[in-house]
Parts: structure tokens; C-alpha cells; sequence
């Protein structure tokens, strides 16, 4: 194959109870990069639309993760990259995982499929290193896997796929502000108490037996999160206010996804989705801060061909 598409889609992580260990993926909302073989060694940015992003192939996501890949693959294989995103950067929807779980599935496709699931978020975790400084694995596992995903280990990883359970949805608000991963890391604390954590891993072993069970009450009770959201939502203006109105319009939780600014309401139903997105666009406007909405199946499909 000389030439590939790809879509990658935007992921929520953490899911409120699951720091770093949990991620979902969204339908329709992704970037979309396209792969074509040279006849040279290079790698080259050719296009990117929908996104101010550098062109230096050592400061993209993209290209750097494509990068890592053919120098250890060792192919001398060249490539020509267009990149279209669908979301903007620093939106905590997984902009630059999209683009590190999508170049690396991309890559793999176009080289023949070489490497193993595992290998492809190891590479795709290096994008994350370059833009946050930490190689974090619940966004690009998502992406490229699609569905629930759990990282039940780093260290060596281990990825767990879960169910989805039918008719969950999800309204996403992405307030038009930017918070860089790496700043919404730096004010969490190092320790936190015994009293959080153990709230913490009873929501996240009540979210797991959710999802098994298809139990969408227990899964929205088990949608809190004591250790991240305290903090963060200081850098997110109308956060308590949003909330309180989403959950007195049956939203089965509500939280922030990833490391912000983007909120999220998992409902049942696309029709209780598009309603919760609409309350909110018009909630927010009391902030003076422009959103976008979206409201989203969950898409068991990850990174994927098109075309
Ligand atoms: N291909 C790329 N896609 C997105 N961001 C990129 C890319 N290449 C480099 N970057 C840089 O990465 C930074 C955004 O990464 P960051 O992790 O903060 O945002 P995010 O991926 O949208 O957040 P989150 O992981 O919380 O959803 C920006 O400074 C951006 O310029
Ligand atoms: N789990 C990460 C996701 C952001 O990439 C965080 O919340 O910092």
C-alpha cells in the first residue's frame, strides 16, 4: 500500500472516577490524517487544516510518533503527511492523542501491519510524552481501540477493553478556552487521603461492574471523582453551576473530561443528548465564554481506514 487514510476519534479520559486509567471514544468528532509513501527517506508535514499546529516534524505529534516508528522499523521508508483536525488542541477531548494513536495506527497500516496493539499505544504514548511530558495512556488507548478502555497497569502495560453498555450517550460542552495538559497536571496535588482514594476505587470498581452489568443508574452513581475534579475546576469557569443544572435534568453524571476544559454529561439515549447539549450551550452563555456542543454515541470502532 502506498497511500492511507485514517480517522482517529476524540476520547474522554478519565471518566471522573478513573485517573489516568480510564478513556472513552467519541463518533464523528476525530481528526483525519492522510499517509502517502516517498520516494526518499523524509518526512514531511504536507498540510494541516483545522488547527494552528507546528510543521516541524520534531514538535508534531504526527510526524514524530511516524518517526519513532520507521526508525526502529528501520524500512528507510519516506512519507508525506496531511493532517485535518477536527478538534481544537487543549480542548481535553484528545487532540493530540487523536493524532499519536492515528499516525501510528496510519503508519502500521501503510507498512503492513508489523506491530502488535501494545506496540502501536507504546508509540502513540510517546506523542503524549512530547506534548504533556507524561506518557499518558488513557486517551490513546481509546482512540485506537475505541469502546471503554482501562489501563490496569503501566508498568508493563496492560489495556483492558470494556463493554458499552446500549443506549448510552454522551453531551459534550467545549468551552472556547485552552488548558495545556501539562498546567492542568502541575496543580494536582502528589498525596492524596485515605478517605478520597477509598471513594475513588469504589466508584471505579462500581463504573467497571457497570458497564458488565449494562447498568446505567450504578453507572451514573458511580460518576464522581474526589482526587482530580476538586482541583481542576477552578480552571473552568461556571463548572458548579453547569453541573447542578445537567444533574436536575436527569443526566446520569457529569464531570470534566480529560484535562479540561471540555465537560461531559453521559445521558441515555441520543435525544436526552442533544436536549442536555442544548441546556448547556444556553446555560453557558452566563459566563460570557463562547461553547461548542456536541452530543455523541460511543463509538466501539477506534482509529479506522476511510476511503
Ligand atoms: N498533531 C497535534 N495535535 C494536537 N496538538 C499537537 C499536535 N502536535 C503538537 N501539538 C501540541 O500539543 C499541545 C496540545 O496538547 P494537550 O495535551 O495540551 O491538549 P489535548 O490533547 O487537546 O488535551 P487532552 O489530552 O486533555 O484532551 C498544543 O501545544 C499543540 O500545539
Ligand atoms: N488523564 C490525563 C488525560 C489528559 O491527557 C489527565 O487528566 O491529565
Amino acid at each position: 500500500m502506498d497511500k492511507v487514510k485514517v480517522f482517529s476519534p476524540a476520547t474522554i479520559a478519565n471518566v471522573s472516577c478513573g485517573f489516568d486509567t480510564l478513556g472513552v471514544a467519541l463518533d464523528d468528532l476525530g481528526d483525519e490524517m492522510t499517509l502517502t509513501k516517498r520516494t526518499d527517506n523524509q518526512l514531511v508535514i504536507t498540510s494541516i487544516q483545522g488547527a494552528d499546529l507546528p510543521t516541524d516534524p520534531d514538535r508534531n505529534v504526527v510526524s514524530w510518533v511516524i518517526g519513532k516508528i520507521l526508525k526502529d522499523i528501520n524500512t528507510g521508508t519516506g512519507v508525506d503527511i496531511e493532517i485535518k483536525k477536527g478538534f481544537k488542541p487543549g480542548s481535553g477531548l484528545g487532540s493530540s492523542a487523536a493524532s499519536g494513536a492515528g499516525a501510528a495506527f496510519a503508519v502500521n497500516e501503510l507498512l503492513g501491519r508489523p506491530l502488535k496493539t501494545n506496540q502501536l499505544i507504546a508509540y502513540a504514548r510517546e506523542g503524549e510524552r512530547l506534548v504533556s511530558g507524561a506518557p499518558i495512556a488513557d486517551n490513546v488507548s481509546a482512540a485506537l481501540l475505541g469502546g471503554f478502555i482501562l489501563v490496569r497497569s503501566y508498568e508493563p502495560l496492560e489495556v483492558i477493553s470494556l463493554p458499552v453498555p446500549d443506549n448510552l450517550a454522551v453531551a459534550v460542552i467545549h468551552p472556547q478556552i485552552e488548558i495545556q495538559t501539562a498546567a492542568a497536571r502541575d496543580i494536582l496535588p502528589d498525596q492524596i487521603s485515605m478517605s478520597s482514594a477509598i471513594t475513588q476505587w469504589a466508584n471505579l470498581g462500581g463504573l467497571v461492574s457497570a458497564l458488565y452489568e449494562g447498568d446505567l443508574p450504578l453507572f451514573g452513581r458511580s460518576l464522581r471523582d474526589v482526587v482530580v475534579e476538586p482541583h481542576r475546576k477552578k480552571l473552568i469557569p461556571g463548572f458548579d453551576q453547569l453541573k447542578e443544572v445537567v444533574m436536575d435534568h436527569h443526566a446520569l453524571g457529569f464531570g470534566i473530561s480529560g484535562s479540561g476544559p471540555s465537560l461531559f454529561a453521559f445521558c441515555e439515549g441520543m435525544s436526552k443528548a442533544r436536549e442536555l447539549t442544548q441546556l448547556m450551550q444556553q446555560e453557558y452563555v452566563h459566563t460570557g465564554i463562547e461553547a461548542k456542543v456536541y452530543a455523541s454515541v460511543i463509538s466501539k470502532l477506534g482509529c479506522r481506514l476511510i476511503d
